[in-house]
């Protein structure tokens, strides 16, 4: 396969325009269990994708301009969230805008207080210029003496290739990371589409807000793979909310070898 599959393109080719958008396009995107867990036993990472359905999602990778990941899963999983299971192809500077032959999405990372570890492969991929540059996207504290101590780690990762980018709201109140504040930077920073990989409490917030108020959604694309496998009830799930969504309407559904993909969209 050369191409995205049409699965995908039937989703995702309307983020090809993107007029009078305020935020980027969302794509909020996992890999689940028959019964609905993400991971195992104490966050335990699994490999649940077949084959065919992580090639599926290299492809979906390709086709977003920034993928985001929360800390949690930064530090549990230590990815490198790039196209490495696509077939190999020459460079195309002029179609990709760098020296790769597809498409890598920035990664970007919900950090709140820099817990980012400079050593991971993110940060070698991009000194290695095999993967782009990180963003942290975080909280700077009012507090002089937690203040000292988060310059100190902003000197450290931005020393090792991350750029922080830190939002400017009323950090006390709030125990996460406000979503509307996020993609409004990251599109303001030129991220026009972003692809939402997890962990549990990211797809969490994506999922409730889409759950609790449909017409301000912060999702326009849901894509479930589903793995013919039980984890049993100590794996990690991410809890949808309390009732059923209205907002998104099933698109399409399709198998990657032994896996059933989902797609899902805001009408
Ligand atoms: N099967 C799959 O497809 C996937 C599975 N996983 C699995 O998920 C697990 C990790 O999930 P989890 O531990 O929940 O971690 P997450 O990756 O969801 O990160 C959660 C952390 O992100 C920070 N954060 C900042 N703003 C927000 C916000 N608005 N909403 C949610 N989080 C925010 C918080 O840390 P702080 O306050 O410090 O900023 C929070 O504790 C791992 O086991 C991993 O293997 C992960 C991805 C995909
Ligand atoms: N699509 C998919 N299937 C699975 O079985 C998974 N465990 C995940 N996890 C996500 O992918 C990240 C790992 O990416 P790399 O292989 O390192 O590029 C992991 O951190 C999760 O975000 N996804």
């Amino acid at each position: 396969m050369t191409s995205p599959p049409a699965f995908l393109s039937s989703l995702l080719d309307r983020y090809k325009s993107p007029a009078g958008q305020s935020r980027p396009f969302v794509t909020l995107t996992f890999a689940q269990s028959l019964d609905a867990k993400i991971a195992g036993r104490g966050g335990k990472q699994l490999i649940l994708s077949g084959r065919e359905s992580m090639v599926m999602t290299h492809w979906m990778r390709t086709m977003h301009d920034g993928i985001l990941i929360g800390i949690g899963t930064a530090l549990n999983d230590d990815p490198q969230l790039n196209t490495r299971y696509l077939p190999p192809r020459d460079p195309d500077p002029s179609v990709n805008g760098h020296n790769h032959s597809y498409n890598l999405p920035r990664p970007i990372i919900l950090d709140t207080k820099l817990r980012f570890d400079p050593h991971c492969k993110l940060l070698k991929n991009y000194t290695e210029d095999k993967g782009r540059r990180p963003w942290l996207i975080c909280a700077e504290p009012l507090e002089s003496k937690e203040k000292k101590e988060w310059m100190i780690r902003r000197n450290t990762l931005e020393k090792a290739g991350a750029r922080v980018v830190p939002l400017e709201y009323d950090y006390d109140t709030q125990e996460y990371l406000p979503i509307p504040l996020v993609l409004q930077t990251i599109h303001r920073l030129g991220i026009l589409s972003v692809m939402v990989e997890g962990g549990a409490q990211v797809i969490r917030s994506f999922l409730l807000q889409t759950v609790a108020q449909p017409a301000s959604s912060l999702v326009d694309t849901v894509i479930i793979t589903v793995a013919p496998i039980f984890v049993g009830e100590d794996g990690v799930s991410y809890n949808a909310g309390s009732g059923p969504s209205s907002a998104l309407k099933h698109a399409s559904t399709a198998m990657f070898g032994q896996d059933t993909v989902v797609g899902l969209f805001l009408p």
